[in-house]
């Protein structure tokens, strides 16, 4: 139980070490790790963490100059990359940031590395040109991705790792999703701008806002008029454009944000699955904020002597998962926890859901395969692989979107199955 006050930043900075700590351990933001913080000081520590964590391998490189050993406590060094993270970015009122640094060392360990965290952060801030010159020469701490990341990168986009890099490091921009079914994107976009939030146009549905909002803050948010949802993501819907009536499937659903933009854009008989059932919960509630209906299973989509009833669909959405390394920005505990053997073992899992799904498309249907992957083996290699081994598939449209300041990466192929 902490004895800090929940406004202090010893409180932010104590509770985003215990988070940050968690992440080294192997465990991963979406285990709602975020869940004990006390609200209030929530939005503080939030961005103290993924900062921190997005952050890869640049406070490292200040702890290797300023630790003349490593340190053996993950809390504390946690701590340490934290205070770093947040002196770095927010250079004002340095002091306060030491000394309520040192108030949340007081916290770990009956206070035993006070004196350390004290005195690290005050050589740090002595020494702070310096080591950032330094930095600023160490290809790898510049580019904050871990180096077999980096390798891949460069293999697959010789011209535009750098970019994506680039992209992978910023605080990401947040994007929504008009429910088209209540309201005209203009409508809404004046609702906007009635409330002075900025915004553009994109896609079909989408809107870019300037500046990321708190979701109660967005008008209608609560009643289904609108959605958070990157402009990349809303492509599956734009792609697999499902006429009006189509039998659907949406292999692996939750939390439902591509399920729903389809049933916004037409009535269809649609079959949601996914593994989890408290995935699945999740899925519900996106449709019922929405107003909007489809059959929400849990199930394995590669089993589907289970759940099938033999009926073909018209349409299949195979939005499998993959290692996210195209919204690692969102996600930044990611390249943390992520192991290069984890590519192949997505691509395996991949596989087995593309040869599972292939056989419940009736002749002439579609199936769109997804992932937010910029790594060709679960993408471009993934699907030649496919289209090669299999008779009867073509190929009627590829894209991959590489993540900017606009969108996140994502890759699409559609699928035809040719009689
Ligand atoms: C990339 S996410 C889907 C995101 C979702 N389509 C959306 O737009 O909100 C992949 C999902 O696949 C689910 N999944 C993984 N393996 C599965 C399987 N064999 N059968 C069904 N769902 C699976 C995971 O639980 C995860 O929720």
């Amino acid at each position: 139980m902490s004895r800090l006050p929940f406004n202090s930043l010893a409180y932010a900075l104590r509770e985003a070490a215990r988070i940050d700590a968690a992440v080294f351990a192997g465990q991963s933001l979406a285990d709602n790790l975020l869940g004990s913080v006390d609200p209030q000081a929530r939005p503080a520590v939030q961005d103290l963490v993924y900062g921190s964590l997005r952050a890869f391998g640049r406070g490292d490189f200040f702890l290797s100059r300023l630790l003349e050993r490593p340190l053996a406590v993950d809390e504390v060094r946690a701590l340490l990359l934290v205070a770093l993270y947040r002196l770095e970015t927010r250079p004002e009122a340095v002091h306060t940031v030491v000394d309520q640094a040192v108030s949340a060392a007081g916290e770990l360990l009956h206070g035993k590395f006070r004196g350390l965290v004290n005195g690290v952060l005050r050589s740090f801030l002595r020494q702070q040109e310096a080591l950032t010159a330094a930095l600023a020469a160490d290809g790898l701490a510049v580019a904050q991705h871990p180096d077999w990341w980096l390798r891949q990168l460069q293999a697959a986009w010789p011209d535009d790792w750098q970019r994506i890099v680039a992209a992978g490091n910023q605080a990401p921009p947040m994007g929504l999703r008009v429910n088209r079914r209540r309201l005209a994107r203009a409508d809404y976009l004046a609702r906007l701008a009635a409330i002075d939030i900025a915004a553009t146009p994109v896609g079909e549905d989408g809107l870019a806002l300037a500046r990321p909002q708190a979701v109660d803050r967005l008008p209608g948010f609560f009643d289904g008029l609108v959605s958070v949802q990157d402009p990349g993501a809303q492509r599956a819907a734009e792609i697999l454009a499902p006429a009006p009536g189509s039998r659907v499937l949406d292999a692996c659903a939750a939390p439902g944000g591509k399920t729903a933009h389809l049933l916004e854009r037409a009535d269809l008989d649609l079959l949601a699955l996914d593994l989890k059932p408290a995935r699945c919960r999740r899925i519900e509630e996106a449709l019922g904020r929405l107003q909007l209906s489809a059959r929400v299973t849990a199930a394995d989509c590669t089993r589907p002597e289970r759940w099938w009833d033999g009926r073909p669909f018209d349409a299949v959405l195979a939005d499998v998962p993959c290692t996210a390394s195209g919204v690692v920005r969102r996600n930044p505990d990611a390249k943390w926890l992520r192991r290069e053997a984890d590519i192949a073992s997505f691509a395996q899992a991949q596989k087995r859901i593309l040869g599972a799904l292939w056989p419940l498309l009736r002749p002439g249907g579609k199936l769109l395969y997804a992932t937010c992957s910029v790594f060709p083996a679960e993408n471009q290699m993934q699907i030649a692989a496919f289209a090669a081994a299999q008779p009867g598939v073509g190929i009627v449209h590829e894209e991959q979107l590489l993540p900017d300041a606009q969108h996140d990466g994502f890759f699409y192929c559609l699928l035809e199955k040719r009689a």
